[in-house]
């Protein structure tokens, strides 16, 4: 199909044709590949399986952590511990991950954390005591970590450009799918109260068994395989995941990307290297800019909270609150599909810019929600003589109360108002009652228990907030840093740079979710949703200024949108509105058909008369 408006890029010896979209909207396509084999969704979903842990294991702990906090009579420190220790070992993980993908190879990696994931579960399904919980909450992070870096750079590899940003968002799709299930889980073996749990942690074996068995019988990255020499291989994957033997010009490409690194003398740590060379210190920078911001955006406070949150809504029975909870990761699953429709139809900067616009504005809705719930909180009516003379006997509002994690709010209601409020201590062992009073024994006819929330008659605000915050961050934020980075580094520095992008995930998905309490309890919750926000919009600024588009170009041409400045403030895309198809090579046109010669961001153009 002929395309108006062409404009035609002379690269080596390779024909780029950039067409203003419109023109040939929805036919972005590698010309040479008329349709993508089977053989390439089958690699995808066999690797995002590694994401559906992901998303599975980090998921399945807070339904998991209500039966065994009783069983074990757990602390709250120990369920911090069980909880941010996962996050932990993942960050640290990704962060030698790049090391390990190098060396070894992304399918290796791959299989090595499915294995790992399969210990780790059936440590945590037959963990004797709390000890032992640790350590295979800890062993399941170390396969997370890795698999959250290998997975998008795999899936980046053997996928034909056109699909790329669709397959590597599919694996954000199977994350948020494992949250899901995960929460599903959680809601179906919460009636089962002696070892509910163990079924919970152990189910992640099935996905990890299915993907370590699907792997030994999946290649290599062909990208990885001629890094490091083994040409006829990669030759011979990438014929098979193209579906023709054809592939000479895509091998060529990668191959010249890789002696061009040769040639300029690559030597030294590659993490040194990629500081020392512009193009991939810029999108090194990018990359992490964007993972730091995913985080705080505060996604994991919203899904670690919810439970909270739909408290705070009315909801009070444990059970409701966890199908309510998985309502909730059903949201953001659903809307991940918006993301992988979107993707390669909008491209990556639009759709990133358009839901941290809509997340910034879900945030200060959720924020004022808890503003007005601040300012109209039930006010405490009875003073219980308090014979330890705690913090708990000085507050006069709920707010005050909930704000001091040492205190509860014990209460009685009817249609319209609460009444016979009190503050008084938590228990140490459970935050499921008091230390002492009324709110010590919970029966049917004592009064209810709130810890960490109020009862608000502007719930409905927090609610909607909260809906709408995961039907925006979904499709962007939640899939595009992951995408992203998968694309922009040059091979050489691939799986380092997503090495450390991922690391900066992590290492701020711990600080974000542990502090949420502490910055809640100084700045209130409304304030910690308006310093959300206030985040979402540097992180606004941040992606408007330095995000390129990289939809519709080959992996080896990426690395050129670096060339410039780190920021070049919106007014660059080289490909914002166009997308970039590789020509078959065809007669050379002769001098006449020529229009202007120019560049855009280190990529040369000429445009067709
Ligand atoms: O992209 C994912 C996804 O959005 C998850 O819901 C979230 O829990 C992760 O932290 C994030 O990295």
């Amino acid at each position: 199909m002929a395309c108006k408006n062409q404009e035609s890029v002379d690269d080596g010896g390779r024909s780029l044709i950039r067409s203003p979209s419109g023109a040939c909207d929805g036919d972005l396509v590698d010309q040479a590949t008329s349709s993508t084999p089977v053989f390439v969704y089958v690699l995808a979903f066999f690797s995002a399986l590694g994401g559906f842990l992901f998303g599975y294991d980090t998921g399945v702990v807070s339904g998991a952590m209500l039966l065994i906090k009783k069983e074990m009579n757990l602390n709250a420190l120990w369920q911090e511990l069980l909880v941010s220790s996962t996050v932990a070992a993942a960050a640290l993980s990704a962060l030698t991950g790049g090391f390990l993908n190098g060396w070894l190879g992304r399918r290796i990696c791959i299989l090595v954390a499915s294995a790992i994931f399969t210990a780790g579960g059936l440590l945590l399904s037959f963990a004797p005591d709390k000890g032992v919980l640790l350590v295979g909450r800890i062993i399941v992070g170390l396969g997370i970590g890795i698999a959250s870096m290998t997975v998008p750079v795999y899936i980046a590899e053997v996928s034909p450009t056109h699909l790329r940003g669709q397959l590597v968002t599919i694996n954000s799709l199977f994350i948020t799918g494992g949250q899901f299930i995960a929460s599903v889980v959680d809601g179906a073996f919460s009636y089962l109260s002696h070892d509910g749990w163990r079924y919970m942690m152990g189910l992640s074996v099935v996905p990890a068994v299915l993907q370590f068995f699907g792997f030994l019988f999946l290649p290599e990255s062909p990208r990885w395989l001629l890094q490091k020499g083994f040409s006829q291989e990669a030759s011979r994957v990438l014929s098979r995941i193209r579906g023709r033997s054809d592939v000479d010009e895509e091998f060529e490409t990668i191959k010249a990307s890789i002696d061009e690194e040769k040639d300029s003398g690559g030597d030294g740590p590659v993490i040194l290297r990629i500081l020392n060379h512009g193009p991939t210190r810029r999108a090194l920078i990018v990359g992490c800019g964007l993972q730091m911001f995913q985080q705080l955006s505060g996604i994991n406070t919203v899904m670690y909270y919810s439970a909270t949150i739909l408290q705070m809504a009315g909801v009070r029975d444990d059970k409701q609150a966890i199908w309510l909870a998985a309502a909730t990761s059903a949201t953001n699953f659903v809307f991940t599909f918006v993301g992988v429709w979107l993707v390669e139809r909008v491209g990556r900067r639009k759709l990133t810019l358009g839901s941290l616009l809509g997340t910034g504005l879900s945030l200060s809705l959720l924020a004022v929600g808890f503003l007005l719930s601040a300012q109209h909180s039930p006010s405490i009516t009875l003073h219980p003589v308090d014979l330890y003379n705690s913090s708990c006997s000085h507050y006069g509002s709920c707010e005050s109360c909930m704000l001091d994690p040492s205190c509860g709010f014990c209460y009685r209601e009817n249609t319209t108002e609460v009444y016979d409020s009190s503050c008084v201590p938590v228990d140490e062992a459970s935050s499921d009652h008091a230390a002492w009073g009324r709110c010590s024994n919970q029966t049917d006819l004592s009064p209810f228990w709130a810890y960490n929330y109020c009862p608000t008659s502007y719930s409905w605000i927090i609610l909607m907030g909260l809906i709408l915050y995961l039907a925006f961050f979904a499709p962007g934020m939640g899939t595009m840093p992951w995408t992203v980075n998968s694309e922009i580094y040059p091979l050489w520095a691939r799986s380092t740079g997503n090495a450390c992008s991922a690391g900066v995930n992590w290492i701020f998905n711990v600080l974000v979710s542990l502090t949420f309490l502490h910055v809640a309890q100084f700045l209130t919750y409304y304030g910690a949703f308006f310093l959300y926000t206030a985040l979402v919009v540097l992180g606004m600024f941040f992606i408007w200024a330095c995000l390129p588009e990289t939809k519709g170009l080959q992996l080896e041409d990426i690395e050129q949108l670096f060339n410039g400045p780190t920021c070049f403030c919106g007014d660059m895309s080289p490909n914002d509105d166009r997308h970039v198809q590789y020509a078959p090579r065809g007669p050379p046109l002769s001098a006449a058909q020529y229009g202007a010669v120019g560049s855009e961001r280190g990529i040369a153009y000429i445009t067709l008369k």
